[in-house]
């Protein structure tokens, strides 16, 4: 067969999988089925109320966030960007219950207002400690307590894609060796795979980057790697040293 490069079709979507088709495959038959009922209200009360819906977590991404805390026992963990709380929803029903989440973003009316309704229904509320805050001080706060470094089990990240590697760094220090560490858009659509020319302008910048941190990760000798394309592309990182 000959091998053309037409324009793919994950560009009018977050799904990095070779068809839409696919994608909605996966989710009938693997995903939808054992997706929590709490998760499941969550997902569709914010397509139906937020314009920018396609920011959640996808829910086969979150699947497999899913049984990564599981493999980590993860109890204490980190997320950053959490939006109506999709993926803050999946942490707070899969950790057990004395387990705690700090979980940070800019805009708490977001979280209140769709989220925190279903979240309390869910009965995980006191699992969740939410910081509204920009998360970079939030992070080095947190650092200035040494009884806080090495001591999350796990982290996710999912907010400004030119802070990544800043948040790295910091979840290099709070995350204990063997715990992991989450990224999430960071194949940004199929953009990071396509010449510059071909991007919108924008999606220029955090496509740039997106291709420095995954360029940087995979140089980080303290972190081994999975590159996963499920969802908009998850970066998987076992913190080894
Ligand atoms: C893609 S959404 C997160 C989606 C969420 N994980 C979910 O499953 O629904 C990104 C979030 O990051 C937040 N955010 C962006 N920049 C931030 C920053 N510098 N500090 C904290 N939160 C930030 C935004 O307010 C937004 O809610
Ligand atoms: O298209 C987006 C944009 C974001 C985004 C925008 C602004 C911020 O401060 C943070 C994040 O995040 C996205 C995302 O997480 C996703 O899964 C798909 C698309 C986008």
């Amino acid at each position: 067969m000959e091998n053309t490069k037409v324009l793919p079709q994950f560009l009018a979507n977050p799904v990095v999988l070779q068809s839409q088709e696919l994608h909605e495959y996966i989710l009938a038959t693997s995903v939808y089925p054992r997706e929590p009922e709490p998760l499941k209200e969550l997902r569709e009360a914010t397509a139906a109320n937020n314009p920018r819906a396609f920011f959640g977590t996808s829910p086969d991404a979150g699947q497999l966030m899913g049984m990564l805390l599981k493999l980590v026992n993860a109890k204490k963990t980190i997320e950053v960007g959490v939006f109506t709380g999709y993926s803050l929803l999946l942490t707070a029903l899969t950790i057990p219950d004395d387990g705690k989440i700090t979980a940070i973003d800019v805009d708490r009316k977001t979280y209140e207002t769709t989220g925190l309704p279903i979240i309390k229904k869910a009965g995980v509320e006191d699992k969740i400690n939410f910081i509204e805050s920009q998360a970079l001080p939030v992070l080095d706060q947190l650092l200035e307590d040494a009884k806080n470094e090495g001591s999350f089990d796990f982290g996710f990240v999912d907010a400004d894609k030119g802070n990544y590697w800043n948040y790295h760094e910091r979840m290099m220090k709070l995350i204990k060796v063997g715990g992991m560490v989450v990224y999430d858009n960071t194949l940004w659509g199929g953009y990071v795979a396509l010449p510059e020319e071909a991007v919108p302008e924008s999606k220029r910048a955090w496509r740039k980057s997106t291709m420095e941190f995954n360029n940087s990760i995979s140089a980080d000798p303290r972190v081994e790697i999975s590159h996963a394309s499920i969802g908009d592309g998850m970066l998987i990182c076992r913190r080894i040293c």
